[in-house]
């Protein structure tokens, strides 16, 4: 049996480790594509009102026939509602499309500094925290000092900040000061959108394992602690990236994989990202 061990959050709400991501995943398929990784075992789906498909997987949950308290449903807050009023109306439009009475992690999508909302706009997901609505609250692509800021004019720490990380941006710094400051790091694009699976690097640690070049990332992000919520719409690699926490990479590997870091990106830059 595959077990997926948890991380427990800095408000000792516990996350499982390995989760499930439905960007790009269509509307149309999203019940079905959710239900598939709950009958494969996952417990945590990673969702946005951004991704167009919060109803198709409040859809996949219920016909699941997994009782809600076993999974960890997480959603964000797109840029456009940023604001105190208007993340509680757009908190509200994600409960009603997901069909669930509590979320279980509620992000800011993006800070974006250029517009200088999301400090009231925190303060209305610490509401929402605060009424129970939601069991955690944290941030997606937030930087050093936007994370400070939080700190400083906030009074929750983020329990999570959910960023692009993998071989090639290992976000050491970042890391380090979530560590340091009790905030779990969450994994985006862990894969690399999937673009990082033909890496000679990977392919060739794959080969001596045995395993996929998924399993060979999702084990080092696992190794060192990171949540993470990889993404496929395909069944056997839905199956197989959830092998992954059977897969153990010796340390000289971790490090092997860690080298491959270029700082570069697939996704936007948060310090620039203005999309709304
Ligand atoms: N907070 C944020 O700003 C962001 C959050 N995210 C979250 O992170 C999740 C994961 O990131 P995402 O960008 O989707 O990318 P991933 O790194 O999870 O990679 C997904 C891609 O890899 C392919 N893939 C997955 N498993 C395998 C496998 N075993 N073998 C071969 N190919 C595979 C998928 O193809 P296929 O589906 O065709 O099988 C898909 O093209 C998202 O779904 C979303 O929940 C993502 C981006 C930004
Ligand atoms: O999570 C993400 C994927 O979709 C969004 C909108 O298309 C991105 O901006 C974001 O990073």
């Amino acid at each position: 049996m595959t077990t997926v061990p948890d991380v427990s959050l800095n408000n000792g709400v516990r996350i499982p480790q390995l989760g499930f991501g439905v960007w790009q995943v269509d509307a149309g398929d999203a019940a079905g594509v959710v239900r598939t990784a709950i009958e494969t075992g996952y417990r945590s789906i990673d969702t946005a009102a951004a991704y167009g498909n919060e109803e198709a997987v409040g859809e996949g949950i219920a016909a699941s026939g997994v009782d809600r308290d076993e999974l960890f449903v997480t959603s964000k807050l797109w840029n456009s509602d940023q604001g105190y009023d208007s993340t509680l109306r757009a908190f509200d439009a994600t409960m009603e499309r997901l069909r669930l009475e509590r979320l279980d992690l509620y992000l800011i999508h993006w800070p974006l500094p250029m517009y200088d909302r999301y400090v009231s706009t925190w303060k209305a997901l610490e509401r929402l925290y605060v009424e129970g609505r939601v069991r955690a609250i944290g941030v997606s692509n937030f930087h050093i000092p936007h994370l400070r800021r939080l700190m400083d004019e906030g009074g929750i720490v983020p329990t999570v900040n959910q960023i692009e990380l993998h071989p090639r941006l290992t976000q050491a710094e970042l890391r380090a000061f979530h560590a340091e400051h009790s905030i779990a790091t969450e994994a985006w694009s862990p894969l690399g959108n999937g673009k990082l699976l033909d890496d000679p690097g990977i392919t060739k640690l794959a080969e001596s394992y045995g395993a996929t070049p998924a399993q060979v990332i999702l084990s080092w992000h696992l190794k060192l602690g990171n949540i993470v919520i990889p993404k496929s719409v395909t069944p056997e690699r839905i199956r197989s990236n959830f092998e992954a926490v059977n897969l153990e990479l010796a340390s000289g590997d971790i490090d092997t994989i860690s080298a491959l870091n270029q700082n570069q990106r697939f996704g936007s830059d948060p310090d620039t990202m203005d999309v709304t």
